[in-house]
């Protein structure tokens, strides 16, 4: 029995931006919006086992490249075309989003850590200390963006995993209830801070992680994933906190 997954692309948006508190940033190019072109998705084999059905990105142009917004739009696509969707995992009702295809794939890999680090480079004119990562799926990010950008990482787990003293706090997710944590000697007061997941649900995670570094005395300049899931309305628990994300579905 084959079980087919939901196909239901994102919208593709370069240049979204957060919804309040954008002030401090320079404003990004935003080339409108397109629909990400129908991909073929994903099938659940005979065990249970999923394998990727999409066609490999295309190869790249032989003569110049695209430049610009279009190759930041062909870069968006590659990512796009590997982000693929489980129905009721992990409990009935949820659309999982999966980057397991993403992270297998170089190319697309790379182009969302470039996606990433070039909205940080044109949004923010004063120096990123840090970027904090999230436990887990932000731990998968976080470093690559810091180095692309030469700075540092900060990791901020889930509860029991830091030695040393910490701060922590409790919040809710879409579906369940965690404890988030980082080290007190993590960031000096004042210093600057976005913080980085692979997808924003409710915003509850990312919003924790916010008030833990701001109990930190941290300036926390924006949050950024690379999923977001609109009609969470994660983002509006997050406000006034600058947020940005690479793809949005509904
Ligand atoms: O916006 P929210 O509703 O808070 O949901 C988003 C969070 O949920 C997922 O993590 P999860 O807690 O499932 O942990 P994992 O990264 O360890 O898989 C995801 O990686 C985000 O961190
Ligand atoms: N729908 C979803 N897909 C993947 N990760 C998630 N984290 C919270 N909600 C999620």
């Amino acid at each position: 029995m084959r079980l087919f997954l939901w196909l239901d692309p994102p919208i593709l948006q370069l240049g979204s931006r957060g919804l309040a508190g954008g002030a401090r940033r320079r404003p990004a190019p935003h080339p409108g919006q397109v629909r990400a072109p129908a991909s073929p998705g994903a099938v659940l084999g005979e065990r249970g086992v999923a394998s990727l059905l999409s066609p490999p990105p295309p190869a790249p142009a032989q003569s110049a490249p695209p430049r610009g917004a279009g190759m930041a739009e062909s870069q968006l696509q590659l990512v796009a075309r590997r982000v693929r969707s489980f129905p009721d995992f992990p409990k009935p009702g949820i659309l999982f989003r999966d980057i397991s295809p993403l992270l297998k794939d170089p190319d697309a890999f790379k182009a969302s850590i470039e996606l990433l680090a070039d909205h940080l480079r044109e949004s923010h004119e004063t120096k990123i200390d840090y970027i904090a990562g999230l436990d887990a799926r932000g731990f998968l990010f976080g470093p690559p963006l810091a180095q692309k950008l030469g700075i540092g990482f900060v990791p901020i787990r889930k509860r029991g995993k830091l030695p040393g003293p910490t701060v922590s706090t409790s919040y809710s997710l879409e579906y369940g209830q965690a404890e988030l944590e980082v080290q007190e000697d993590a960031i000096e007061p004042g210093q600057k801070v976005v913080i980085v997941d692979d997808l924003l649900a409710t915003g509850g995670t990312m919003s924790a992680a916010c008030k833990l570094l701001q109990s930190l005395k941290a300036d926390v300049l924006e949050g950024l994933t690379l999923l977001e899931l609109t009609s969470l309305k994660g983002r509006e628990k997050l406000a006034p906190m600058p947020f940005f994300s690479l793809l949005q579905y509904n």
